[in-house]
């Protein structure tokens, strides 16, 4: 096995570089939540796929915990299983397939019992000593965001933090409720994790085109020249679903589109695309940089949410041609409830780079299409030069497919000459193709592995985006703006799209 890859052997490479040679330290991945949703949705199909492709350590084990009475055996078939549903790799292979549920075991824990934290420190050293895995540990909090406290604590007191290699924590959404709760939330992580142990996961940040970003504009000196407010007149950040909110209703009626995007999906986003970075970046300079642009955000206050945020609600209406019903409609939704399906917003950042150049922002569930869309409008300066307006042209936008396609589509104009010569917009297109495009945990779950936490959130991040939106927050509650109502299977209420007209423009 190599040496130690800790945070700071990564922090000279490339945050973007292909890292895929490098040596991994052998490491016992504990996951807590392993019988939930998300277990089996996301992370053990990703943690195969790595397997798969060579960028798992050499050895490693798997502990899943949860309360469920579950055997080794029984784990084994739930992992099995969940493979079969949900990896989008084939799973043909049985040889790797057995290789890789030997290594997997389960030990059940009520996270709320320290005598069990004793029991399992037992389970992993045994583990460690069998297999010749030096005291490496990955502790996965796949849990309700109510336990994060306690584990963490418990980790600590039990003595499963304090081991001979390094331990890392990677958590889950949704981190805190609002900015006080982050801080105290925060606060309490930091009394057993150090922040450079802290891996906060925000899939957004995973999804290969979001990573993508800041070499889009650093790799293209065609678009490193034009990316300020010299030639950019607004630059919009899509995130529509065409579901509803599913059997979550508990959780997105306590949180809505606000907090459950919007405070980070779309921040981050935000982050990515806006910040700028010299040639030689590193995990320090990007994060420092996306914490440049939240502290140049323009606050928010009380008063100003009214007429800059739109927030929305769906009607029943129809998506691909099926009834839906409205929100108050679906199950375990009050009748009262005033919760946010949709939000979008004008965000200004006032730095040399970017002031007069608005941000829009947009999410909702139960819109038309499910698409994550970064566009980049250029200014048009050119219409002015032609006499007859009908020959006007259209400005360029570079268009960023974030998913469920990855690709870019920049649009120009140019004459078209089945149509008497007139000049017309024009798309070049490259997408990617979607079968060999990483899931944003893989991608993620390697990066924790070998200890690069570029494309996880920090939490001064974290904390900033929460400054932001806590005005919002409050506006909401204290219903200081309309709840304006919009038709299941559209674009999101008119008011969201009168918040760009009043600029002069338009969602593409
Ligand atoms: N599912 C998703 O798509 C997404 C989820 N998330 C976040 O991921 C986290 C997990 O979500 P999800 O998997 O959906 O949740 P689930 O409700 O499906 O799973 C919860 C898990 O927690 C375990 N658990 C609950 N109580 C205890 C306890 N007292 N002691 C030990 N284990 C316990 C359960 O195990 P058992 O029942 O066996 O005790 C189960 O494995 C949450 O923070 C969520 O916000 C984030 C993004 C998307
Ligand atoms: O974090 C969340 O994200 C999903 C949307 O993710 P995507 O990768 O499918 O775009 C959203 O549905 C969910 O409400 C939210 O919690």
């Amino acid at each position: 096995m190599g040496g130690l890859t800790a945070p700071q052997d990564v922090k000279n490479q490339s945050a973007l570089g292909d890292l895929k040679t490098l040596e991994l330290d052998s490491v016992t991945f504990v996951l807590f939540g392993a019988t939930g949703d998300l277990a089996k949705r996301k992370i053990y199909p990703a943690l195969y796929n790595l397997f798969l492709d060579e960028k798992m350590p050499h050895t490693f084990s798997i502990v899943g915990l949860g309360r469920r009475d579950w055997s080794d055996h029984t784990f084994q078939a739930h992992v099995e299983k969940s493979l079969q549903i949900f990896s989008r790799r084939s799973i043909n292979d049985s040889y790797k397939m057995e290789e890789f549920l030997r290594v997997c075991h389960y030990s059940s824990l009520d996270v709320k019992d320290k005598k069990g934290y004793d029991k399992l420190l037992d389970v992993i050293q045994n583990q460690e000593k069998e297999m010749s895995i030096p005291e490496n540990r990955l502790f996965y909090l796949s849990v309700s965001p109510e336990f994060i406290d306690v584990i963490t604590s418990n980790i600590k007191e039990s003595g499963l933090g304090s081991s001979k290699g390094w331990k890392r924590l990677i958590i889950e959404k949704p981190f805190g409720h609002d900015l006080k709760s982050a801080q105290v939330l925060n606060e309490k992580l930091s009394q057993a994790f150090e922040e450079k142990e802290i891996y906060r996961i925000d899939h957004y940040l995973g999804k290969p085109m979001v990573q993508n970003l800041e070499a889009i504009e650093s790799a293209n000196p065609v678009f490193q020249a034009l990316w300020s407010n010299q030639y950019i007149s607004n630059v919009q950040i899509t995130a529509s679903e065409t579901v509803g909110v599913e059997q979550r209703a508990s959780y997105y009626d306590q949180t809505g589109a606000i907090r459950d995007m919007v405070q980070n999906h779309l921040l981050q986003m935000l982050m990515m695309t806006a910040m700028h970075l010299p040639k030689q970046e590193s995990v320090k300079d990007v994060r420092q940089e996306k914490v440049r642009v939240m502290e140049s955000l323009r606050p928010l206050q009380k008063e100003d949410v009214v007429s800059n945020v739109v927030r929305g609600q769906y009607d029943h209406g129809e998506i691909y041609g099926e009834p839906v019903v409205g929100y108050k409609e679906e199950p375990e939704i009050r009748d009262s409830s005033t919760n946010d399906t949709f939000v979008s917003a004008r965000v200004l950042i006032e730095d040399s780079f970017w002031s007069g150049v608005p941000f829009y922002i947009r999410t909702g569930k139960r819109m038309k299409e499910k698409t994550t869309r970064i566009v980049i409008e250029f200014k048009n300066p050119l219409n002015e030069l032609y006499i007859d307006k009908s020959e006007g042209t259209s400005p360029n936008l570079l268009m960023i497919e974030v998913s469920p396609n990855s690709g870019y589509s920049l649009q120009i104009n140019s004459k078209n000459p089945l149509n008497g010569n007139k000049l017309e917009p024009v798309a070049i297109n490259f997408s990617s193709n979607q079968e060999n495009v990483p899931e944003a945990y893989e991608l993620l779950l390697y990066d924790a592995l070998r200890g690069d936490p570029t494309f996880f959130a920090h939490w001064k991040e974290v904390e900033l985006s929460w400054k932001w939106v806590q005005p919002i927050l409050e506006a909401f509650e204290e219903n200081n703006l309309p709840l304006h109502r919009y038709r299941a299977g559209s674009m999101g209420p008119e008011a969201a799209n009168q918040l760009l007209e009043m600029d002069g423009f338009k969602w593409r």
